[in-house]
């Protein structure tokens, strides 16, 4: 087990929880969709495991771990290889170009912006360079806030190799998305979550199991949940 979450509450500020009784593992080989609707508390959920979040009631235990914020943080006088040097130094490797590195520039398509600003770059452009970032070094576990935003379906099929490829590698991965035609394919399991807490977490036949419905889509599953979860 590589991810292991039991947290009773966490939030930003005392006495007021965004999320309660979080509590599910993600193991190594194992690539996990986070599901929620807009302010569920996914991102609050990824803070809390990060250790970033202000207030936490609860264990969070997880390897070193690779990052893809929901939103590009990129260094306004810093060029796309300077991200790559400073990122490469604090990881302790040599300031040069690493072999994956030129390996991820290639993949999406940034070779020729080395020497760009990033803050100049679309919006695409910038999340592929929060890619390149987090796949820079070997981790056992990524934790990825919705990495498809304003990916093209080109740059989306290389990074969906490239999450193969690190599952095949033993990575453990935790993935925030409203993707949910993707995530549907390529997540091994699912957690749901609604108002902070988890509504219902497993694989895709054993959610279908959950709802009594065994062709429904994810997204038909997770509607159903919320339904049945607001009439209670
Ligand atoms: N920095 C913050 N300070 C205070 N409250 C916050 C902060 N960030 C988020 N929240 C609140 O926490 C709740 C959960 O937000 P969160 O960002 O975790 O949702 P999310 O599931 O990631 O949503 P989305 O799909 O829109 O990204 C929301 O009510 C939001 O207003």
């Amino acid at each position: 087990m590589t991810i292991d979450i039991n947290i009773h509450k966490g939030g930003y500020v005392e006495n007021e929880a965004i999320i309660s009784n979080i509590q599910f593992q993600v193991n190594s080989g194992e690539l996990v969709g986070l599901i929620g609707s807009n302010g569920a508390g996914k991102s609050t959920t990824l803070q809390a495991m990060m250790g970033v979040l202000p207030i936490v009631d609860g264990q969070v235990t997880i390897g070193t771990y690779g990052y893809v914020p929901e939103r590009p943080i990129l260094y306004e006088y810093f060029t796309l290889w300077e991200h790559i040097d400073f990122y490469l130094r604090v990881a302790g490797k040599e300031n040069s170009l690493t072999n994956r590195a030129k390996e991820l520039l290639e993949i999406f398509q940034l070779d020729h912006k080395l020497h760009d600003y990033p803050t100049t770059f679309s919006k695409g452009m910038q999340q592929k360079v929060m890619l390149i970032l987090a796949f820079l070094d070997k981790h056992s576990t990524y934790i990825l806030d919705e990495p498809f935003m304003g990916l093209d379906p080109q740059a989306m099929r290389k990074l969906l190799t490239i999450l193969e490829e690190l599952k095949a590698q033993g990575a453990a991965i935790l993935m925030s998305t409203h993707a949910l035609d993707t995530a549907e394919k390529i997540c091994d399991r699912f957690i749901l979550i609604d108002h902070g807490r988890i509504l219902q977490q497993g694989t895709l036949a054993s959610l279908r199991l959950a709802v009594k419905q065994d062709k429904a889509s994810l997204l038909d599953i997770f509607d159903t949940l919320l339904e049945e979860n607001h009439h209670d």
